[in-house]
């Protein structure tokens, strides 16, 4: 990895090339790191009035409140992520502003996307410690803004679910760009870095076991209208598992078995399908339908897209 430059905030531009050991020629030269861009940080200073006083904007050095600096770093790696996987350029796919406001209320366990902007709370260092710090979290309410400015899922019903599943998936499709394109338990997990700092190795939620936060469901014969869209996210969040990683229901709940085709195919998939196919009121088994057609409009093989429809029916979309 070479500099070949700074930013304006001073940190460094990085070329990554791949070099001949023997007389130092370089052979190949990697993707540059796409710099993020049009971040736009406000500090709410534990009051509710969106959107707050603006802290730190695109390119300013970093101010003295690690929490805005965090958020900062977790908004540019998804602005990178979002470009080097999918060639995305931020929210609106034109360069728009990342608007994220940080400090919200006090002890507020929550973080949400109101429409035009990120909002994070400090959680209350028991059941949360500051959300502003997580980078599936932050990932999570950033795509939000995707699902808005595309397919824009109803946030109600089985499209609410829906809406909820992209923002963990693509939440933890940017924990795990973070990580250097490596898969690990975290990468399935929601939340894990800021739910319940006095407890080692839980989650919000969990793609690969959603049962096990209690709520979730993950096993689309168990919906009702009535679910939270948090909870039946669950449906979605396991197939995008088992499309990624393989196996069987983790309850038994079906008896298929999935091949697995890795997580980078079954994102480039499922960000297809919420970008360019979905509609408002997509329902679970449309999503079955779109995921299969993504599938084969990248081209992906018989057996690729089979796998496609076997995860949707290991969670019983039919
Ligand atoms: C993983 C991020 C998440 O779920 O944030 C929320 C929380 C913690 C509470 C209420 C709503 C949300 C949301 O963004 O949907
Ligand atoms: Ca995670
Ligand atoms: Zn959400």
């Amino acid at each position: 990895v070479t500099v070949k430059g700074t930013q304006a905030d001073g940190t460094p531009i990085l070329d990554k090339v791949l070099v001949n050991a023997v007389d130092g020629s370089v052979v190949a030269r990697l993707p540059t790191i796409h710099t993020a861009k049009n971040r736009e940080l406000h500090d709410l200073k534990n009051k509710t009035t969106l959107p707050g006083t603006t802290v730190r904007t695109e390119g300013q050095a970093a101010t003295s409140d690690a929490v805005v600096n965090n958020n900062y770093d977790r908004l540019g790696t998804t602005y990178d992520a979002y470009k080097e996987l999918f060639n995305r350029d931020s929210l609106d796919g034109s360069g728009g502003k990342l608007i994220s406001s940080v400090h919200y209320s006090t002890k507020y366990n929550n973080a949400y996307w109101n429409g035009t902007q990120m909002v994070y709370g400090d959680g209350d260092g028991s059941t949360f410690s500051n959300l502003a710090n997580s980078l599936d979290v932050t990932a999570h309410e950033l795509t939000h803004g995707v699902t808005s400015n595309t397919s824009n899922l109803e946030y109600s019903g089985e499209s609410g679910g829906l809406n909820e599943a992209m923002s963990d998936i693509f939440g933890n499709v940017v924990e795990y760009y973070g990580a250097g394109k490596v898969v690990s338990d975290n990468t399935w997990k929601v939340g894990e870095d800021v739910y319940t700092p006095n407890t080692a190795g839980d989650a919000l939620r969990y793609m690969n076991d959603p049962a096990k936060d209690g709520d979730s469901l993950d096993y689309y014969p168990d919906y009702t209208s009535g679910v939270d869209v948090h909870y039946s996210s669950g449906i979605a969040n396991l197939a995008f598992y088992l499309l990624s990683q393989g196996g069987k229901h983790p309850r038994s709940k079906t008896t298929v078995s999935v091949t697995a085709i890795g997580i980078e195919k079954a994102a480039q998939i499922f960000y297809r399908a919420n970008t360019q196919i979905f509609t408002a009121s997509t329902t679970f088994a449309q999503a079955k339908q779109w995921t299969g057609q993504a599938a084969q409009d990248l081209g992906y093989t018989q057996a690729e897209i089979s796998a496609v429809a076997d995860a949707w029916s290991a969670v019983g979309v039919t």
